[in-house]
């Protein structure tokens, strides 16, 4: 039975797939856990949920013998060492869109509490004043939202704010499909200068590191607003005070930040806090009720078909192989280094031992080939032993 080590405060949904399933060795931790801490927890378990606080990097991967499968019980996976994870045989699952309508909302709900400088006037009424004026304050209607990183938030934070009458233009590296009206700008600087609110939307990690910098700051209209509900590294915040101090930017909503408190009572030390046109949300753009039980349904969901039958369809960093119903006696995973000959030297080990196979899938991806072996017979652990010692071997395990 595997050991599954769940952190972050997963919603119990997942435990109840683990449950349903037969799988119940199951550790929970409510919160993120310090780096030695989470390196003794992950020591020894066979299946690992994390959520965007856990970073698993090499030096925790390599001292994880057992691990045969994480997931990210989130959209995000740049918090684990995925190539590491891929050079160990081990897939990395997330839910890709289980939080996805619950950022969208809230940026959009941003949007509209920006342009009218509800933020600023919350804390004016709280300080006794009753300031009635319209001055600065705007309707969504008609205004240009610009969205840089078109995938399923940003496609779908356009689709939200075409509703309440906004004009939406988009910012991407690939080619997307706009939807509704949405037009797509090839250059970020044009964009910049039409959009009234700019959103971000691009997955965290170096390319996308202050992707909104002094330069692009200055590119965009003055007195728009800034959302930033992604990754906190694609924000230069100091650039942004200064652009805010000189009214550049007339306003700003962030929920994740390039350094964020470990635990619930470390307060965010950042240059933002104290200015009452900004808003500060502590990372619960996916934070919902709803979301939370749908994604630690869908994760469990993937790594407990991952246990049953080996199918890696939809791991973020491995080779995909759909599922397909066993077919024999036993079933074998095998992942070895991508090198020619790699499945004939596979199927010269079961030749050797009589093995006959029934069925065989086979995908590589980067270094490594992963291939699912279902058997005429049952297949005994000393077979699973020899495979495991031979040389092309990165792992092997016998369903
Ligand atoms: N705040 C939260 O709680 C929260 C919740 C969910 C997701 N997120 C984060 O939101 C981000 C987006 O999530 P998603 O599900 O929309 O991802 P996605 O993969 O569907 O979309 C990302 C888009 O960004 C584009 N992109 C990549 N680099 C770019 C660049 N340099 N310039 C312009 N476009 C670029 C990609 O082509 C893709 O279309 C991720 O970083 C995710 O971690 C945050
Ligand atoms: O990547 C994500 O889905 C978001 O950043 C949310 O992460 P969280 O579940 O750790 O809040």
């Amino acid at each position: 039975m595997p050991k599954i080590v769940l952190l972050e405060n997963i919603h119990p949904s997942a435990v109840e797939v683990f449950n349903a399933a037969g799988y119940h060795d199951i550790v929970t931790h409510a919160t993120a856990l310090p780096p030695d801490a989470l390196r003794a927890a992950v020591h020894d378990a066979d299946v690992v949920g994390i959520r965007s606080r856990s970073h698993l990097d090499r030096s925790i991967l390599d001292e994880a013998p057992a691990l045969g499968v994480v997931g990210c019980f989130c959209i995000g996976t740049n918090q684990v060492d995925l190539a590491t994870a891929m050079e160990h045989g081990v897939p990395v699952f997330n839910a890709p869109f289980s939080n996805t309508r619950s950022v969208a909302e809230l940026v959009l709900a941003e949007a509209i509490l920006l342009l009218r400088r509800i933020p600023e006037k919350n804390a004016r009424v709280h300080q006794g004043h009753w300031d009635k004026s319209a001055s600065g304050s705007f309707e969504a209607r008609g205004k240009t939202l610009g969205i840089i990183g078109y995938g399923n938030i940003g496609s779908q934070v356009g689709t939200l704010a075409e509703a309440v009458g906004m004009r939406v233009i988009f910012h991407d590296i690939e080619a997307k499909l706009p939807l509704g009206n949405a037009r797509p700008y090839s250059d970020l600087a044009s964009m910049l200068a039409e959009a009234d609110v700019v959103t971000l939307h691009v997955p965290g990690g170096r390319a996308t590191e202050n992707i909104i910098n002094a330069q692009t700051l200055a590119q965009m209209k003055r007195g728009a607003i800034l959302i930033n509900a992604s990754r906190g590294t694609v924000v230069d915040i100091d650039a942004l005070r200064a652009a805010l101090d000189a009214k550049q930017i007339a306003g700003a909503a962030l929920d994740v930040f390039p350094t964020e408190p470990k635990g619930p009572d470390e307060p965010l030390a950042s240059p933002l806090i104290g200015l009452n046109n900004v808003i500060l949300t502590p990372h619960i753009g996916g934070s919902t009720v709803e979301s939370q039980e749908n994604i630690g349904r869908e994760v469990a969901e993937k790594l407990v078909r991952f246990l049953q039958s080996g199918t890696t369809k939809g791991a973020v960093n491995f080779p995909e192989l759909p599922y397909q119903a066993p077919a024999g006696a036993s079933r074998i995973l095998h992942v070895h280094r991508n090198e020619p000959g790699a499945l004939a030297t596979l199927n010269s080990l079961f030749a050797e031992r009589n093995i006959n196979i029934v069925s065989q899938q086979l995908q590589t991806k980067g270094p490594i080939g992963y291939v699912l072996t279902d058997t005429g017979e049952r297949v005994g652990e000393d077979v699973v032993a020899a495979l495991r010692r031979h040389p092309i071997t990165v792992r092997c395990e016998l369903l």
